[in-house]
């Protein structure tokens, strides 16, 4: 590990794990994350007792731990979790932050949403259906989103009386899928989400089992070479001007460091003028700094007032990214109108805000064969595909595979506002 990484991660949160849930409805998520809470005992007493009161009322036999995660009381009635939700739990190890998302087919959206920032996700799979169309989708989308761990659950493992054949002919069949995908890391477990076996406590119906259970797994995953720590990328979010009479001519340059390790003096350029300056003091809310690194929040002060606006980018004049405005990247659609093949979108970079134009449709994934689909070019609701755009602003923007900040943008319909496509820059 460089000094550079060392240094920062005292800085990154090396104690949370953020991590997304994924699989089919019903394969047992909130039930899931529910015994996660529950074994772990991360769950306020007064809840418990309500969940305990809500489940007898229902005539349930055990606790119903779904209770605990599904939200709403109208979802509940439906039957199904409609959002992504954000949970927070922690155990003497970690900090956890868990995005809850629904299975349907019409929610990868939210998916999308939930595994944006994540470090890790959990795939569930139901151990009598084994590897189906969903669970190649989230693992694509996993894989696409950058998630460089995976953790497989085969969950449900009571209903095929512990079978040690069934859990590795789905293992089998998941580890044939994914050696397509770019995912470095993947753990299998067979657990049974409803009583318990391998998610906190290790299972007494499976001795053939020798690995860790899901909890020690998320504990004690690697995350910090996850990171961009090379290229030091800080878009500015926005200016702060106070106009004082004792200080007439500050300007601090606020925002989230999205890449790289930035010090007081250290040279740095300003996106797009091109010019440099030297950093003169960089504070977050508390603290005057030494260095910040990502995903840090700091305001930064320079020696030599050159002309900076919201959406400008500062970076290092030896390491600066790709300025451009003709963009070719994948793109997940995530409405119900197909993506327009030569329509105008707003966009969202980083800071910045432009429009685009489609360009070109090249192809769209078929996403259980991750072959290009021949002939058919729309990109639908769910759909995965690569598109080129131009934008009517400069971008300063990084591979999505090198940085998951400067290398996403968001396409937003220009009339109704909602975001319709989630793009990851090649
Ligand atoms: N036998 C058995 N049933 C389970 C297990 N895990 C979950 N279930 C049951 O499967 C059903 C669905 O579980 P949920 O946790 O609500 O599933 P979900 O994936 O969160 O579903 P949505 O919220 O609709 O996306 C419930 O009846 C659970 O009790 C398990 O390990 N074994």
């Amino acid at each position: 590990m460089s000094t550079n990484e060392t240094e920062a991660n005292k800085y990154l949160d090396m104690d949370l794990l953020r991590f997304t849930t994924a699989g089919s409805v019903d394969d047992g998520k909130s039930t899931l994350i529910g015994r996660l809470l529950y074994d772990s005992k991360s769950i306020f007493d007064d809840r418990m007792e309500a969940i305990e009161e809500s489940s007898k009322k229902k005539g349930d036999e055990y606790t119903n731990l779904a209770l605990l995660t599904d939200g709403l009381s109208a979802e509940r009635e439906q039957g199904i979790t409609i959002d992504v939700a954000y949970r927070y739990f922690s155990t003497p190890e970690r900090k956890f932050i868990i995005a809850d998302t629904p299975g349907h087919v019409q929610y990868t959206r939210n998916m999308v949403t939930g595994a944006s920032t994540a470090n890790l996700a959990v795939i569930l799979v139901d151990a009598r259906n084994g590897v189906i169309e969903q669970t190649c989708r989230h693992a694509f989308i996993a894989s696409l989103l950058q998630i460089k761990h995976i953790v497989l659950c085969v969950n449900k493992m009571d209903l095929v009386d512990y079978s040690e054949e069934q859990f590795h002919k789905i293992k089998d069949e998941f580890k044939t899928f994914s050696s397509k995908l770019d995912v470095p890391e993947i753990h299998y477990i067979p657990i049974s989400a409803l009583y318990g076996d391998n998610v906190v406590e290790e299972s007494d119906n499976m001795p053939w089992y020798k690995g860790s259970t899901l909890l020690y797994t998320l504990e004690n995953v690697q995350v910090s070479g996850d990171y961009d720590h090379v290229d030091s990328r800080f878009p500015v979010q926005w200016v702060t001007r106070p106009q004082s009479t004792e200080y007439p001519d500050y300007r601090g340059y606020a925002g989230q460091i999205a890449g790289g390790v930035f010090k007081p003096g250290d040279e740095v350029v300003a996106l797009p003028s091109g010019f440099t300056s030297e950093i003169k003091e960089i504070h977050t809310f508390e603290n005057e700094e030494e260095e910040a690194f990502s995903p840090m929040s700091v305001t930064m002060t320079l020696e030599d007032d050159i002309d900076i606006s919201r959406g400008d980018m500062i970076a290092k004049p030896d390491n600066q990214p790709t300025v451009g405005q003709d963009i070719d990247m994948m793109v997940c659609w995530l409405n119900k109108e197909p993506l327009d093949p030569h329509g105008k979108y707003a966009i969202k970079h980083t800071t910045k805000d432009a429009r685009c134009v489609i360009k070109e449709v090249k192809y769209k994934v078929n996403i259980n064969t991750l072959h290009r689909v021949e002939g058919d070019k729309e990109i639908g609701l769910n759909d995965i595909g690569r598109i080129k755009i131009r934008t009517t602003k400069p971008l300063f923007y990084d591979s999505y595979k090198r940085n998951r900040k400067t290398g996403s943008i968001i396409i937003i319909d220009e009339y109704t506002h909602e975001t319709v496509g989630a793009g990851m820059i090649l």
